[in-house]
């Protein structure tokens, strides 16, 4: 098959990834805080010090909308998710703890699916 074909079916693979990811981070049980964007009106202080907020939902919709290029382009959001909730939250909260779980999980399965 020509470059250009194998880049698509390789996009097609990534994306397929994706989903199947997506799910399994939703379905997490510490997925809660991450779930739908944070109401930065019931958290204060969150919409100054966060300046990407990012959360599951939003990435499902992007998902949706083939507003991801590829499986790096999707890491990078997941990624932001728990980036976001560590510059926000103590390590040693309910949040934080969660944040750090979901980081390792995402991480364990994403390098187990590409390996
Ligand atoms: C991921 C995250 N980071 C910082 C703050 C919140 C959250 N999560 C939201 C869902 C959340 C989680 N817990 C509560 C409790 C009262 S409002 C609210 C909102």
């Amino acid at each position: 098959c020509t470059k250009k074909a194998k880049m698509a079916k390789d996009n097609t693979n990534g994306l397929a990834m994706c989903r199947v990811l997506l799910a399994e981070l939703e379905a997490h049980q510490d997925a809660w805080p991450f779930l739908t964007p944070v109401n930065h009106k019931a958290v204060p202080g969150y919409r100054k010090v966060i300046k990407k907020p990012m959360d599951f939902s939003t990435i499902r919709e992007k998902l949706a909308n083939n507003q991801y290029l590829n499986l790096e382009t999707f890491i990078i959001d997941v990624n932001l998710v728990f980036d976001n909730c560590e510059k926000f939250n103590e390590d040693d909260s309910e949040i934080g703890r969660a944040g750090h779980n979901m980081r390792r999980f995402f991480d364990e399965r994403w390098t187990e699916l590409l390996m």
